[in-house]
């Protein structure tokens, strides 16, 4: 597998070479070794998938945000679209850090089969570029919808590039606070 370092520190590109033959293909997905040996945080507590029907599907930014105590430690997660493309975003929300409220964005494709690392604290989200979008994830530790919050997907103090308007979103997303009511996290 190949990860390369992204202007936001601790973020990664991942890329991983694709084995076509007469059947189909076959890509490494995740190797645990590979991330002791670039000393990332293991990603192998928890995965899901999300299936995404329409374009301009907006999910995001959503962070567990550091905190003191075990109840708030925050998540890596490893992102892959594995039917589509996404323009996917990365956004530092950790406090203190050289990088803060610096994004990064990228385009996803299941073809391509690229897939981007974030560290604790660090924000995610995606919009669909096209119709039936699936992105699998894989999670450091068990979700806890009770400690995730988020900032809104056009924070201006972020000013994220967002391909397109988005068509859909969930309410909770529509009304997440910007970063500058998002008390210290
Ligand atoms: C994320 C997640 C959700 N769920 C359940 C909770 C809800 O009943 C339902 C939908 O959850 P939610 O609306 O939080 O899903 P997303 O808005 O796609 O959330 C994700 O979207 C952004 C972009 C992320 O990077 C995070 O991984 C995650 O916050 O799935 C689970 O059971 N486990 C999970 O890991």
């Amino acid at each position: 597998m190949r990860f390369e370092e992204t202007a936001i520190p601790g973020v990664f590109d991942i890329d991983s070479d694709i084995f076509t033959d007469e059947r189909g293909s076959f890509q490494r997905a995740y190797c645990a070794d590979e991330w002791r040996d670039h000393g990332l945080e293991p990603v192998e507590a928890q995965s899901g998938i999300s299936r995404n029907r329409a374009p301009a599907t907006l999910r995001g930014l959503h962070v567990i945000p550091e905190h003191e105590g075990p109840e708030h430690e925050g998540e890596a997660k490893l992102v892959r679209c594995i039917r589509g493309r996404i323009f996917d975003v990365a956004v530092d929300l950790r406090p203190g850090s050289a990088t803060y409220l610096a994004h990064i964005t990228r385009e996803l494709d299941a073809d391509r089969g690229n897939a981007l690392y974030l560290p604790r604290g660090v924000a995610h989200g995606f919009m669909t570029l096209q119709s039936e979008c699936d992105v699998l994830y894989q999670f450091s530790r068990p979700h806890r919808a009770n400690v995730e919050r988020g900032v809104r997907w056009d924070d201006p103090d972020i000013a994220v590039p967002w391909p397109m308007q988005p068509e859909v979103m969930s309410e909770r997303d529509r009304n997440l606070p910007l970063v500058a009511q998002f008390d210290s996290i």
